[in-house]
């Protein structure tokens, strides 16, 4: 469905909704996705107090529709819709489909996730736009990231369409003012913010980046989140948060120090130095650095394999690594998150987005 096509009507929500009831079952993570996409059309963001952790499948279902967070109604309803004829065209062509076939999952507007021989890549798909990650990429990621921590996949790789790997936060998120004013917009900004970046906290598997291009702002801060970060030669790493008047996120005021000194995280952190892919390796940012023309090959053929792994083996061993620091990042994110909020509001902020959207300026 392209960008700007109109939302689904109610009519096609309802022969969505009677379209299920003839599918063939479409499996527990499905039916979770369809259930939480259902509540969130009809009743809006999760309103139920959460079931206990004994109550397994009431707390699956609660987790999924509190996963969606403030994705609204409209979007929730398209998501469904679109979900439905995914799973009408793939049961209608089910004879032809192997179990173990590349499955590309439908129901993504931004992005396309597709699941085989073991690895689930979750490809940001806005290569006209840079991949800029529009408040609906961020749910969507959210949301495949979810149900990859549950799939058969060993591991999940992160990557880019086209020439970027991702130009950062959408800057016209900014521009699409609730009725409650820029403190209402700051608000809802702040919690999926904190949203996001704690499901990349918690997501328990190898989580690799696939860095096929430049990348900007919150797609560069989250790697200190990734197992592994294997770049192209022509990717560059930019956190232009002062230029912006904004301020680090996704842990990297934490995460970037420890990683490569204070002294080094300052200059991209806070004077927005943009590193080339060798230099983001040598700060310890990125784990290899491919030619671009062999990039795709070489790094596709050495994730095959790592996937042929052991995969609880991997996951213990990732969590060995990351569980003692995993209540310091959380604390962290909602620092980092709560600062921006204010951010949002600042004069020096709200200049700096003006200036890109009416392209006085460039970065
Ligand atoms: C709710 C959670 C919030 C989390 C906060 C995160 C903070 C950040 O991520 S800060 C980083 C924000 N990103 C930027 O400041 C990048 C802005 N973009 C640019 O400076 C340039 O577009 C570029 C250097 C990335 C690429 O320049 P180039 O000349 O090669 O291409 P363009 O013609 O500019 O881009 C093509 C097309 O894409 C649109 N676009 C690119 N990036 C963004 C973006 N981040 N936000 C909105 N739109 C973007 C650009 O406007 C062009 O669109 P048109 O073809 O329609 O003009």
């Amino acid at each position: 469905m392209s960008e700007t096509a109109m939302g689904a009507s109610q009519k096609d929500f309802e022969s969505a909704m009677s379209q299920v009831k003839r599918l063939k079952d479409p499996g527990n993570e499905v039916k979770l996705k369809l259930y939480a996409l259902y509540k969130q059309a009809t009743e809006g963001p999760c309103n139920t107090p959460k079931p206990g952790v004994f109550d397994l499948i009431n707390k699956a279902k609660w987790d999924a529709w509190n996963a969606l967070g403030s994705l609204p109604k409209e979007t929730a309803r398209q998501n469904y819709v679109d979900l439905v004829s995914g799973l009408s065209s793939s049961s209608d062509s089910s004879s032809q489909v192997k179990p173990e076939a590349d499955r590309k999952q439908s129901g993504y507007e931004t992005l396309v996730v597709t699941s085989e021989d073991g690895i689930t890549k979750i490809m940001m798909n806005r290569p006209a736009k840079k991949n800029a990650m529009t408040m609906r990429m961020y749910e969507e990621i959210m949301l495949a990231l979810k149900a990859a921590s549950k799939d058969d996949s060993a591991i999940t790789v992160l990557t880019g369409n086209g020439d970027y790997y991702s130009s950062g936060n959408d800057l016209t998120n900014f521009t699409d003012i609730p009725s409650g004013g820029v403190e209402e917009k700051a608000k809802n900004s702040a919690i999926l913010l904190r949203d996001f970046v704690d499901c990349f906290i918690d997501f328990p598997k190898p989580l690799i980046a696939v860095v096929n291009g430049p990348a900007v702002g919150i797609s560069v801060t989250i790697l200190g989140l990734f197992e592994v970060v294997y770049a192209s030669d022509r990717a560059t790493f930019h956190t232009p948060f002062s230029h912006l008047g904004q301020s680090p996120e996704g842990c990297s005021s934490y995460t970037f120090p420890k990683i490569m000194g204070p002294a080094k995280a300052a200059e991209m952190l806070i004077f927005g130095k943009k590193l080339t892919a060798a230099e983001a390796c040598a700060q310890g940012l990125v784990t290899e650095v491919f030619p671009d023309s062999t990039f795709q090959k070489e790094v596709w053929t050495r994730l095959k394999a790592y996937s042929k792994l052991p995969p609880n083996a991997m996951r213990i061993s990732k969590q060995m690594i990351r569980n003692r620091e995993k209540e310091k990042l959380h604390a962290v994110n909602a620092e980092e998150s709560s600062t921006l909020q204010e951010r949002w509001l600042s004069d020096e902020c709200m200049n700096a987005i003006m200036n890109f959207l009416t392209r006085k300026a460039k970065l």
